[in-house]
């Protein structure tokens, strides 16, 4: 006899009041291909062609489920190796090293945040990982020629991050390592965002003027071992809670532990298991609303049900913070007029993320 799917709901965090989310509880699936694709970006520099070729894939992916894969997407396995080396040598100190760098020490929530400092889902429980976040700083930006500028513009201040390498500079090369990586995520992520620009049947450097100082917050997340943790066991222990992105568009590196799951367009979880040499890309909400809800951004989640930790390394891009920006205009007709008001990614992302943080949000 068939058995009937059943469902239940997820409630999500959005700045208009909570929102439901049907969902199966079927245990999660591996994806089709056509649910999580793998992108090959190998092509990604040889011309207008190639990356036209590239976006009709990204824009299926970003229609479906609003996840994919890219291989051949240029940071070297060497450098991502270093990093998470140095994301290990970081967590493995004690409490009282990484609070040298805790995030009450800067207005921009970088640095350490330890493990439950966050629930980004109040119906499941606190997040069981451990953060370092290094947010966006024109001094390390390779297209900045003049950092001082943009660091003198009171309207705005970036992260500070000078007591994050006082803080960890015990770690033989954690500084230089971090900032590379970052750099090259950031680089990679400014690529994307004109294929996502083509995607969206927009000219490619249709961004480019709201991505010269975007947000860009690089993180080290550690997930301990189940058996670290209190109650491992239970459908809402989590790593982290369901939610979904808020900026653009995030480039995630996890390791081989599994537990990245994704909330399919059919309403089931989908197991985005790791894929050796490639990175999972997804849609954040303020991308979505540019393309008038074309675009999905997708609920997400962890478990770390291992006794081994798991480690991820995710890289959120938005754009320029001071920068307004509108639905575009490729996503609007008769049919499909524009769903949002203009708002600039800065105070969107200040909004959402004070509200995953249970703090007040601003006018
Ligand atoms: O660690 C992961 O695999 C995903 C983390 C995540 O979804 C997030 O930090 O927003
Ligand atoms: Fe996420």
């Amino acid at each position: 006899m068939a058995t009937m799917t059943q469902y239940t709901q997820v409630e999500l965090l959005t700045l208009h009041g909570p929102e439901f989310r049907r969902v199966s509880t079927a245990p999660p699936r591996p994806p089709t291909e056509d649910e999580i694709p793998i992108i090959d970006l190998g092509t990604i520099d040889c011309g207008f062609q190639a990356r036209k070729d590239i976006a009709s894939q990204v824009k299926a992916a970003a229609e479906n489920t609003g996840f994919f894969y890219i291989k051949n997407h240029g940071i070297p396995e060497e450098l991502l190796q270093r990093a998470l080396s140095k994301a290990q040598a970081f967590f493995a100190q004690t409490d009282e090293q990484k609070e040298l760098v805790s995030n009450k020490k800067s207005t921009h929530a970088d640095g350490f945040h330890g493990v439950g400092s966050t629930q980004v889902n109040k119906t499941e429980t606190r997040d069981r990982k451990e953060t370092f976040s290094l947010r966006y700083n024109p001094a390390n930006d390779p297209t900045i020629s003049n950092p001082e500028d943009l660091l003198a513009d009171s309207s705005y201040s970036y992260g500070n991050d000078e007591f994050l390498w006082e803080g960890t500079s015990h770690i033989p090369g954690f500084r230089e390592t971090t900032i590379e990586f970052w750099q090259q995520r950031l680089t990679l992520a400014r690529k994307m965002i004109r294929i996502f620009a083509l995607a969206l049947d927009m000219p490619e450097e249709c961004f480019d003027s709201v991505t010269t100082n975007p947000g860009a917050d690089g993180l080290y997340v550690h997930y301990p071992g189940a058996s670290e943790t209190v109650s491992a066991n239970t459908e809402t222990d989590v790593g982290i809670g369901s939610h979904t992105d808020i900026q653009c568009v995030t480039l995630l590196w996890q390791d081989m532990s599994g537990g990245l799951q994704v909330l399919s367009a059919t309403d089931e979880w989908l197991d985005a298991r790791p894929v050796p040499g490639t990175l999972v890309v997804n849609i954040g909400d303020f991308l979505q609303r540019l393309s008038n809800n074309r675009f999905k951004s997708t609920v997400h989640r962890v478990y770390n049900r291992q006794t081994t930790p798991r480690y991820s390394m995710p890289f959120f891009l938005g754009f320029n913070p001071d920068s307004v920006c509108e639905v575009v205009p490729s996503c609007i007709d008769e049919e499909h007029p524009a769903l949002y008001e203009p708002i600039s990614c800065g105070k969107w992302h200040r909004n959402r993320f004070a509200l995953s943080q249970g703090k007040p949000i601003t006018a």
